[in-house]
């Protein structure tokens, strides 16, 4: 029987490209409601876990279901529940921060009064009053990343993915892209989101470790800290990396 309570989940999920194994038996579950943070070096295979789980890349083992559904069978369905913000995500810059919003509800065959009402809540969400007749283009890193989310947000998604939306942003515009996202979480959306920044990983409600494709632990913040007795989140995923680096060594003995 489906479980009402999990957003996503995913057993023994595995990517292979050749002899290189991205995605190395991953297994985690995200309940309903919750900000899953997911971190790890560039390379760790987030963004390839993630595109499996958005049913964007077909995993070469495992399984794992989105809101119930299979992410191999129901991909199409998966894409209606969930708003993903690659990161490479698309504005069209020739377009206004108006245009951009209608462009993305177009696609969700989002129109008329429907598509005017969720516009003016989505740019009052993300702080873009003012900005709506503005080119993407002329906006800066900050601002566009909050376009960006409104336009993955507005087919009212269940789900929210997000693959380091914040790569590259101003200290301020990420604390006010966490505002919104943390005022989402608070509504009852359910996230999942890939970060190098440590404090924004304090800020989930979980997190996991990824390193080489595997999870090496997860759990909240603080359970963490307590279990590797460390004052902060960049020191356990420094003491993670450094013992994964040892040869020999299994995840288990840390
Ligand atoms: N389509 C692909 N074909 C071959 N190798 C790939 C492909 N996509 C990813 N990889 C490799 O898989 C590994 C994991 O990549 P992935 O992008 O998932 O990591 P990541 O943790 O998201 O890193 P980053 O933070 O740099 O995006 C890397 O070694 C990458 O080069």
């Amino acid at each position: 029987m489906m479980n009402t309570q999990i957003a996503i989940t995913c057993s023994h999920l595995t990517k292979k490209f050749g002899s290189l194994c991205a995605v190395d038996d991953i297994s985690i579950t995200i309940p309903k409601g919750c900000i899953y943070g997911f971190l790890g070096p560039n390379g760790s295979g987030k963004s390839t876990t993630i595109r499996m789980l958005c049913g964007l890349m077909t995993p070469t083992k495992g399984e794992g279901t989105v809101l119930g559904y299979n992410v191999i069978q129901d991909a199409e369905i998966i894409k209606h529940h969930i708003g993903y913000m690659s990161q490479k995500f698309s504005l069209y810059e020739e377009l206004t921060v108006e245009e951009n919003l209608d462009f993305y509800a177009g696609i969700y065959g989002i129109t008329g009064k429907k598509a005017k009402d969720r516009k003016a809540e989505l740019i009052k969400l993300a702080g873009l009053t003012g900005r709506e007749r503005q080119l993407a283009r002329s906006l800066s890193g900050g601002w566009k990343q909050r376009l960006a989310l409104s336009c993955a947000l507005v087919h009212e998604p269940e789900i929210l993915i997000l693959d380091e939306p914040t790569a590259g942003v101003d200290p301020l515009s990420r604390r006010v892209f966490w505002d919104v996202i943390h005022s989402l979480s608070k509504k009852g959306i359910s996230i999942l989101v890939s970060t190098h920044y440590m404090d924004e990983a304090e800020t989930c409600d979980k997190i996991g470790f990824i390193f080489f494709g595997k999870l090496l632990v997860e759990g909240t913040p603080q359970e963490l800290k307590e279990r590797f007795d460390l004052p902060n989140l960049e020191e356990i995923f420094i003491h993670l990396v450094e013992h994964e680096q040892e040869p020999g060594r299994r995840v288990d003995e840390i």
